[in-house]
């Protein structure tokens, strides 16, 4: 037949299964299962001879074998072996016709594994030897923060490097792994952690330590360097033969035009690995960039995918869908899980939930301070807030009306500070900022100075002051976690240590990468006198292992619930020896609850705000939703609760643990697959859930809460490990 002007034959028929699943398009035109190294392989011709002959010789070929032996004994209690290749895998990969020998990971290690880093290593391992997918050797540990990805990584190096299946011969000889600049040394302390200094020599890439240095010493089997060192050494580093490549934080790479990716894409090495504690699934191309870098084609070309998969897929989820897109939409988006989860695993936190201690969460709505209302209607009157209602202004001038009531939420001293900078700005006449700041210092006392701040009149800041004195007080021996996401606000919580002599140490983004370890050993060291940890959540909270701190106060709020959820993290982990608790900060009826609701209600959750790049710059606002946003709501005790449709009056409502509740992802590979997943937030009717309260109540058994009752209006709380909680 002719069709646009081309000659058609139709060779073959596809059946209706093939077509909607999407594997007649794959590799080969197969079933996915093709893939799978158990299956009929394809392997390049070469002389059947050549290996024989080479050991034709009895003797030599006894002799040879004769010390092919596993490492480790595989037979002892306790062992961990690697599952053997198939026969497949020995055609492909066996050179020389080598026994086969057992892998076995070195009880050394094995004695600390969790029973989820054993299955975790047994993957990793599959994966790279090209035993799940056939000729790919690729994989993405996704594991939800905590759960030891360094660890199980670190088991797989020092195995490979040490052991084979074949003969015994070692799989690597030299590993490359690329991390966020502050965990270069968190990685190196771990391999000493585990391994000790002795049995494996790394070297980690910092200004007095090139690359150079690793290249020409023989010593050195793994390379630890940071993502913007690699670009600075890229030339060198292609130059090394690396046999495996880790990339932690990998979700970075998710879009392959940035030059990081590009930069990685191009080294030789093929086996790869991903580590990251953010979902994948959530932007159906990003998915794809990840996939495509640790496997390279294993989704075909990127216009293929799309119209394969991501199309179908998305049509299928839209309301206005036929029962036929849908149908076809489920019937791949299962394939392309069913294909990838092969080298993808995702572990949620409950799998070391029992090895941790109880954790309290809070959220804590302050009553603002008189000065903070006050100019926080002003600000809400001002030409820009109307103009932005009205949809007049700029795309981006909401952005300035929201960062100046979220200073203001903060602290009034700093929304003083920016009036009194703009005034003195070149720019300031034409500037919209003008119309927000209109009149605003004449609200401010005559004298006020910034640096002279009070705590009164930051409704947050009265309450942190009193829960830092009572932590202090009650729990001399533990230490606290301050994250803010702003360094201007980490001054003023400095200043408050400062003035109450407290010992703080900090961290942000001006903090040399050289130093950032150094600084959270420091505090993590049982021998510190720190009582306080600044921490500024964009530049520390992924990655980084804060256990010496058992309370975690979140001053501020971000539109991201990833990057709360992340800093909340990092003291509920593996190691931490005290209960957590954990305080979320907000401004009782400002832009915080909202900001607040945002995060948890259905709204937050669309598209992929899990993803920690995502910053409130990609968020589009209606006009309904600004009015939202810029409404001040001072009679209630807390909006957040309003909103729940709750019939309790703030008396203690005693709502069901969360844990017996299912936390749900947003996937967009679909329902079927969606399972607990704590880096997403809590949902509205899970928070009903949660014992509740407001600031009134009389009987508060929290002597934390109990302190601060007064500044506070409504308090949620729930408790994880409740069995255990002391
Ligand atoms: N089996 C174990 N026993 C005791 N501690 C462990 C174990 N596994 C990991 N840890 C410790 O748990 C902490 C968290 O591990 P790690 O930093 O590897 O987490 P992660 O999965 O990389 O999390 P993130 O996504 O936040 O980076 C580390 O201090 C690590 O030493
Ligand atoms: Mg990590």
């Amino acid at each position: 037949m002719t069709i646009g002007g081309k000659e058609i034959e139709v060779m073959g028929i596809i059946s209706p299964d093939d077509f909607n699943s999407g594997r007649c398009f794959q590799l080969g035109g197969g079933s996915s299962a093709a893939l799978r190294s158990s299956q009929a392989v394809k392997k390049c011709f070469s002389n059947p001879f050549k290996s024989v002959c080479k050991l034709s010789s009895k003797e030599n070929r006894q002799k040879s074998f004769q010390n092919c032996k596993p490492r480790h004994d595989p037979y002892a209690p306790n062992s961990l072996v690697m599952p053997r290749p198939d026969n497949n895998h020995q055609w492909m990969f066996s050179k020389n016709c080598f026994p086969v020998v057992d892998v076995v990971i070195d009880p050394h290690l094995v004695f600390h594994l969790r029973p989820h880093q054993k299955e975790g290593i047994i993957f990793l391992y599959e994966c790279v030897m090209g035993m799940r997918v056939n000729g790919k050797c690729g994989a993405i540990l996704a594991d939800e923060m905590g759960l030891g990805k360094t660890l199980q990584c670190i088991s797989l190096i020092w195995t490979l490097q040490c052991q084979g299946p074949y003969g015994g011969k070692p799989v690597i000889k030299k590993t490359l792994i690329v991390s966020p600049g502050s965990l270069v040394n968190n990685w190196r302390k771990e391999f000493q952690k585990w391994l000790g200094i002795e049995r494996i020599k790394i070297f980690t890439v910092d200004q007095d330590h090139k690359v150079e240095e690793f290249t020409k010493s023989p010593f050195y089997s793994v390379l630890i360097i940071s993502y913007e060192m690699l670009l600075r050494s890229l030339d060198q580093i292609k130059n090394i033969k690396f046999d495996l490549l880790i990339c932690d934080e990998g979700h970075r790479l998710k879009n392959s035009t940035i030059k990081t990716a590009t930069a990685l894409i191009s080294l030789a090495c093929e086996k790869r690995i991903i580590l990251t504690g953010t979902p994948v699934q959530n932007d159906l191309q990003e998915f794809f960039a990840l996939i495509d870098f640790v496997n390279p084609g294993i989704l075909g070309s990127l216009p293929s995918y799309r119209k394969i998969y991501e199309e179908p897929i998305i049509k299928s989820r839209q309301p206005s869908a036929s029962e036929e897109e849908k149908e076809l939409g489920e019937r791949r988006a299962a394939e392309l899980t069913c294909l990838t989860g092969l080298f993808v695993l995702r572990r949620t936190q409950e799998v070391i939930n029992k090895y941790l201690p109880p954790k309290i969460e809070n959220v804590v709505f302050c009553r603002p301070g008189a000065l903070q209302i006050e100019l926080y209607r002003k600000l809400l009157n001002s030409q820009a807030v109307r103009f932005c209602l009205q949809g007049l202004l700029e795309n981006s001038s909401h952005l300035i009306c929201i960062g100046a009531l979220k200073k203001l939420c903060n602290h009034p001293c700093l929304l003083f500070s920016s009036v009194k900078e703009k005034e003195c700005s070149s720019t300031w006449d034409e500037n919209e900022e003008r119309n927000l700041y209109e009149g605003l210092i004449n609200v401010f006392p005559a004298d006020y100075n910034p640096l002279m701040f009070t705590e009164e009149e930051s409704g947050k800041l009265q309450v942190l002051s009193k829960l830092l004195a009572v932590i202090h007080e009650l729990c001399p021996d533990e230490k606290v976690v301050l994250v803010s996401n702003y360094t201007q606000t980490l001054n003023i919580l400095q200043e408050v240590c400062k003035r109450h002599g407290y010992a703080y140490t900090r961290l942000d983004g001006q903090t040399q990468i050289s130093q950032r370890q150094q600084i959270v050993d420091g505090f993590n060291s049982q021998y510190s006198s720190d009582f306080i940890f600044l921490l500024s959540s964009k530049a520390g909270g992924v990655g980084l292992n804060l256990i010496g701190g058992s309370h975690l106060i979140l001053y501020d709020i971000d539109w991201n619930p990833a990057t709360d959820i992340q800093a909340m993290s990092r003291v509920w982990r593996d190691g931490q020896k005290h209960p957590v608790h954990i305080y979320r900060l907000l401004t009782t009826g400002t832009i915080e609850e909202k900001i607040y609701q945002r995060q948890i209600s259905k709204q937050g959750l669309s598209g992929a705000v899990v993803d920690l790049t995502k910053t409130c710059d990609h968020i589009q606002f209606s006009v309904e939703e600004l009015k939202n946003l810029f409404t001040l709501h001072e009679s209630s005790h807390c909006v957040t609760h309003d909103l729940l449709d709750c019939e309790c009056t703030g008396e203690n409502h005693t709502g069901d643990s969360l844990e017996k509740l299912p936390v749900f992802r947003n996937c967009q590979l679909g329902t079927h697959q969606q399972k607990s997943d704590s880096l997403k937030p809590v949902s509205m009717s899970q928070l009903k859930q949660w014992k509740h309260f407001s600031g009134d109540h009389l009987n508060l058994t929290d002597p934390f809460l109990e302190r601060i009752r007064e500044n506070v209006s409504f308090f949620f709380q729930n408790i994880t490990n409740q069995t255990t909680a002391i």
